[in-house]
């Protein structure tokens, strides 16, 4: 067992052996909420008050955004000059690859105004190379580019392979989606990782120069990395004559991206490629009560080991788990709000010390109007972004559009939101055009020769648009911390005025409608204009508008905005990775939802991994709780209209919960007729610590 006393840092024994480990690679292999993210903070505190380390030549890769924001102020806190933690690189796997792309573009012929091009846009190319509408197929054929992408796999090489026609047509497709790309260019989020690689791999002199850049390298939540991203590691740390310096610190039990190409071979590979790596293994853990940790380990018993664990807390017993079997999804979401309600009244909690995780995003519908209906305040992460709603995108295609020009998606979208006199017949000539002299669309309204395809009336609206965007990027090239003082705030508020976007917004939409989406991209904006001036207290970068465009269009991947208001946080599963909240409700617990029930049809074998990949996604929603764990699961479900018979997921059996663990009666349920009468009830009783 590990010690509690601190020997430093406010560390246990071996947590403080990894921060001071320097003598070369380190692996922090350990269960959830036993300090493996605060090791990361600790060691990049340590790295620049004690062992001399600059701050911008340290990088710690997260694994989505807000996580690194968060970092970035943990590690302020910890310097004695915070505004030193502004120079760390603290960012995700994607945006360390913007970061290198920005500066490498012309290494790999691409203009440093890329586009990055989100799953939609790339859903839209896809659908027109393959002339379907079948979006399941389109869906698989991205789901297929994006392996070999993450694979390292190129088109000629995945013709190859092919051996289904199926798999055939896949690749074909992917030969003329990069080629597509390569004529917008633009990137998509799996080459913000493959470009990086395949440049250092081909190009010793660059590789060199990041490597004397970023010369200590943090990797959390490392059984996470694909293939492209473990490669982009060893790149970065190995060199001739050069020691290898990185800590990753991982949880092969919270591994839940192998469908998205994780392998948690990664964590074997690792031990192999670097053989004098230091492995460390952490086993108290400081974030949840016995009960929860046991619940969790005794779930996570089921799956066979990679290496072997266990994890004890300090923290007593705590609260019994509650699992609770609801007659239907309907009241399954009512109850969750009334007893959230209840709970939270009970402890004097806040709203955000709760949290509501699920498996698919289609769960939260139903909830969301619960917690309407019960005023409880609540954002959504790991569902719709913020940035994928429809007005938000049309103003980042203006963005994209005015940082790269040769964007044809963010010129088709901003050309016509608001709508600029330009038809859809004019923009179908324009685009055969410019197919036939390989330019952009944008490129196109200027060519020689394009007044003998377009009248005047058509090519005027096109030209007057293109000028407009000329000013502004004019103007956004200004922009910037060494800029000549105009600033990004400015270009914004014209460029809004011009396009007369909330006009538009009351001509489309009904008066509340257009009220909330012209509050959001108010909010948006706003938003934008507090990033480009280095975020709320100045502790990040100043950015300019270039800059800001491609940080937007990493938010879109996975999350939403940054802020964190009082309420409570409604997950799927996959986005809760890495956090914690005092109180936790685990709703849809049923088989087929968690384990989700797959491809019926696929080899047992996959059968038997997707199961145990089912299993680490429950074992992280348990460990994300802190004090109370409330799992529920449906007697039946609403799908498609039909009311369907459901199961309780093995997953809840394998908690093997004791006689303190309450699974409550029917009669205990609290319904809106009985609240007051249970309200008072739980009033009188004393209070739990
Ligand atoms: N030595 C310590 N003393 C007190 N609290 C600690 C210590 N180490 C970690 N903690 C706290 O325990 C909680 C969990 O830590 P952390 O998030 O770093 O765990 P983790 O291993 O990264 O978890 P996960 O696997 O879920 O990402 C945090 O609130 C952290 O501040
Ligand atoms: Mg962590």
């Amino acid at each position: 067992m590990s010690s509690s006393s601190s020997p430093g840092f406010g560390l246990n024994a071996p947590q403080y052996a990894a921060v001071k480990y320097m003598d070369g690679p380190c692996l922090v292999l350990a269960g959830a909420g036993s300090g493996k993210t605060r090791v990361i903070t600790q060691k990049i505190a340590h790295l620049i008050e004690d062992c001399g380390y600059e701050p911008r030549h340290i990088a710690a890769l997260t694994f989505t955004n807000k996580a690194a924001t968060e970092m970035q102020e943990r590690i302020a806190k910890l310097l004695k000059e915070p505004k030193q933690a502004k120079h760390i690189t603290v960012s995700t796997f994607h945006s360390l690859g913007v970061k290198i792309l920005r500066q490498e573009a012309r290494e790999l012929g691409l203009k440093d105004r890329f586009s990055i091009m989100d799953s939609d846009d790339c859903f839209s190319i896809v659908q027109d190379l393959a002339i379907t509408t079948d979006k399941q197929l389109i869906r698989r054929i991205q789901t297929a580019m994006s392996l070999w992408k993450n694979g390292l796999v190129d088109p000629e090489q995945a013709i190859k392979q092919a051996v289904t026609e199926d798999e055939a047509q896949a690749a074909r497709i992917y030969r003329s989606y990069v080629a597509t790309l390569a004529a917008y260019q633009a990137v998509d989020f799996d080459d913000l990782i493959r470009l990086p690689v395949e440049l250092f791999r081909s190009n010793e002199a660059v590789r060199d120069k990041w490597q004397r850049r970023l010369r200590y390298l943090l990797v959390d939540e490392y059984q996470d990395t694909n293939t492209c991203q473990y490669e982009l590691v060893k790149l970065m740390v190995t060199g001739i004559g050069k020691k290898p310096m990185f800590t990753a610190v991982g949880d092969d039990d919270q591994a839940i991206y192998a469908w998205r190409g994780a392998t948690i071979e990664n964590l074997k590979t690792l031990q192999v490629d670097f053989p004098d790596l230091k492995v460390i293994k952490l086993e108290q853990n400081y974030r949840s009560s016995t009960r929860i940790l046991q619940a969790a380990n005794a779930v996570i018993g089921n799956n066979p080991k990679l290496f072997e664990k266990s994890l004890w807390s300090e923290h007593g017993l705590g609260d019994p788990i509650k699992v609770m079997a609801m007659a239907d999804d309907e009241q399954e979401a009512e109850q969750v709000a009334i007893m959230l309600s209840a709970h939270r009244f009970e402890r004097r909690a806040k709203f955000s010390d709760y949290a509501i995780l699920y498996r698919g995003n289609h769960q939260a519908r139903i909830f969301e109007k619960a917690l309407r209906r019960e005023r409880i305040p609540y954002v959504m992460s790991g569902g719709q972004s913020f940035f994928d709603k429809a007005e938000i995108k049309d103003i980042i295609s203006y963005l994209r559009l005015i940082a790269n020009s040769d964007d044809d998606p963010a010129f088709i979208r901003a050309i016509t939101t608001p709508r600029r006199g330009v038809g859809q017949a004019t923009l179908e000539v324009l685009g055969t055009v410019a197919g036939q002299w390989q330019c952009s669309l944008f490129e196109a309204v200027f060519k020689g020769g394009i007044e003998a395809k377009l009248t005047d009336r058509q090519l005027y609206p096109l030209r007057e648009f293109c000028n407009f965007i000329n000013q502004l990027e004019a103007r956004a090239s200004r922009v910037g911390p060494a800029g000549s003082g105009e600033n990004a705030a400015a270009v914004l508020d014209d460029m809004m005025k011009e396009i007369n976007y909330e006009h538009y917004l009351y001509d489309c939409f009904d008066d509340r409608q257009a009220q909330g989406k012209w509050q959001n991209t108010l909010d948006f904006t706003n938003w934008l204009k507090d990033k480009g001036n280095g975020g709320k207290d100045g502790a990040g970068e100043e950015k300019n508008l270039l800059e800001l465009t491609q940080m937007v269009a990493l938010m879109s991947m996975l999350e939403g905005r940054d802020e964190e208001p009082d309420a409570v946080r409604m997950s799927t599963l996959h986005a809760s990775k890495g956090l914690e909240y005092p109180h936790v409700f685990l709703i849809g617990v049923e088989e087929g939802i968690l384990p989700h029930k797959g491809d019926p049809d696929a080899p047992i074998e996959t059968i038997a991994a997707r199961i145990e990949e089912e299993r680490r996604l429950m074992y992280v929603g348990i460990t994300r709780a802190q004090r109370s764990l409330h799992v529920s699961w449906c007697k039946k479900r609403k799908r498609a209209g039909d009311s369907v018979h459901c199961d309780m997921s093995r997953f809840i059996k394998e908690m093997r919960l004791d006689e303190g663990d309450a699974v409550p009666k029917e009669e205990e349920q609290i319904t809106p007729q009985n609240r007051l009468a249970s309200l008072k009830a739980l009033l009188q009783k004393p209070r739990a610590a």
